[in-house]
């Protein structure tokens, strides 16, 4: 049985290739999967699923028991594979499998996918060379939209660099200094759904310039903890929760928190489909708004120009946010959620897709950050980001009652 594996940087038309691919649109070198039967492991499949299941309102990877939309990433792409399997393919498209996965189901999937190698093809799209499935014989590139056979080790030669200009990150226009330290603190927080316990007696607190990363298997609860912090959890209510010194629900607004909270989230990126260029993607960052509704102020687009200067992209500052590469479009959402110096700076897995270098790159403008200024970070992610240089590491263990929290050393 072939498998294969076809690398791709954050300048590949990965969405065209799979969708033509799946027309039967496919390249000669791969002309043995025409006229098969194959599926996609994919996140746009578990979007469509999602939908269908919406839609019409009808289970089919949803059970009895939980909802496939309220099921965490990891658990979705969990439940994506074994819905998969069973309905026999030719061969399976592996969209970059093992992101916003754990290490021990990454591990499982690699056990799995070898199990079933010898009767369905695998073809495996990959940002990370060190995602390679061992089983893999052949190998591919897909440069912008053009398929290329290529040696295995042809693969890095290929990679092109952007780096950073050296200069350092522009001064904050407003000074936060009176916000109230510490910023975020839970007292024995426990959450469940249901019967369903996912938080057990988390006691954590963020104080002012810390710079901490947030671990945890899959489903451990990290984006119960997020969506905590930003205000959009009910369940946070009647715990003892304090942003910035006030308990949560004791009368700030949302919009209060949000001014002192730099969100970026991949999801985010697709809220700006309109023709916003990358200058005033960034210049909206200052005053926290999808587009630009005001015309800008002189002082707010000097400071934009000088984060273009720093990120090296004030040659493309014109050029439509919308046609950036993936890792372009990263690096500016990033850099969007910092310009205006929040307090704390929330990263909900920033490198979730990314190619190395791009990975690599958002990881120097991170770690810029936490040294050049007083923003407190919070980098969520449940890989081992290389390079990364988190102060603090808080992690989540999975137990029957609940996660249970401890700090560790990076
Ligand atoms: N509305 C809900 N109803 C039932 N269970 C829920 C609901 N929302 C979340 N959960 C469960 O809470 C647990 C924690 O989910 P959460 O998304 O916080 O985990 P996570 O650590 O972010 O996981 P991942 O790394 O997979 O994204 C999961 O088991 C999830 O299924």
């Amino acid at each position: 049985m072939n498998h294969w594996v076809i690398y791709i940087d954050n300048n590949s038309a990965k969405k065209n290739f799979i969708e033509d691919f799946q027309k039967g649109k496919i390249p000669n070198e791969l002309i043995e999967y025409q006229n098969k039967k194959g599926l996609l492991y994919s996140p746009f499949t578990l979007e469509k699923l999602i939908d269908e299941e919406d839609k019409h309102d009808h289970k089919i990877i949803s059970t009895e028991i939980q909802s496939l939309e309220t099921m965490s990433s990891g658990e979705q792409k969990k439940a994506l594979l074994h819905y998969l399997l069973k309905e026999k393919p030719n061969f399976i498209i592996l969209d970059n499998p093992f992101d916003n996965l754990d290490i021990s189901f990454q591990n499982e999937l690699k056990t799995i996918l070898k199990e079933y190698s010898s009767h369905i093809s695998f073809i495996q799209i990959a940002s990370r060379k060190a995602d390679t499935l061992s089983f893999i014989q052949n190998f591919g590139r897909l440069t912008f939209d053009t398929f290329t056979e290529i040696q295995d080790s042809t693969f890095e030669k290929q990679t092109k660099k952007h780096s950073f200009s050296g200069l350092s990150i522009p001064q904050p226009l407003e000074n936060l200094a009176s916000v109230n330290n510490p910023l975020v603190q839970f007292k024995n927080v426990s959450i469940s759904y249901g019967n369903k316990k996912i938080l057990d007696n988390i006691s954590w607190t963020i104080n002012k310039g810390d710079f901490w990363q947030l671990t945890g298997a899959n489903g451990s609860g990290k984006s119960t903890i997020l969506s905590m912090i930003t205000g959009d959890n009910p369940k946070a209510f009647g715990q003892e929760i304090f942003l910035f010194g006030k308990l949560k629900g004791s009368g700030e607004t949302v919009w209060d928190i949000k001014k002192k909270i730099g969100y970026y989230s991949p999801a985010m990126t697709n809220k700006f489909k309109g023709r916003h260029t990358v200058e005033n993607m960034l210049i909206s960052g200052l005053t926290d708004s999808v587009g630009l509704y005001t015309i800008p102020t002189e002082v707010q687009k000097r400071v934009i120009k000088q984060w273009l200067l720093v990120l090296n992209l004030h040659d493309i500052k014109d050029t439509y946010f919308n046609k950036l590469s993936t890792g372009k479009q990263r690096l500016v959402m990033t850099a969007r959620a910092m310009v205006k110096h929040p307090t704390l700076l929330i990263l909900d897995e920033p490198t979730t897709g990314m190619d190395d270098n791009s990975a690599a790159l958002l990881v120097t403008l991170v770690n810029k950050i936490a040294q050049e200024t007083n923003t407190a970070i919070l980098f969520v992610s449940h890989r081992k980001e290389p390079n990364l240089e988190p102060k603090s590491v808080y992690a989540l263990e999975i137990a029957p009652s609940g996660s249970i929290g401890y700090i560790t050393t990076p």
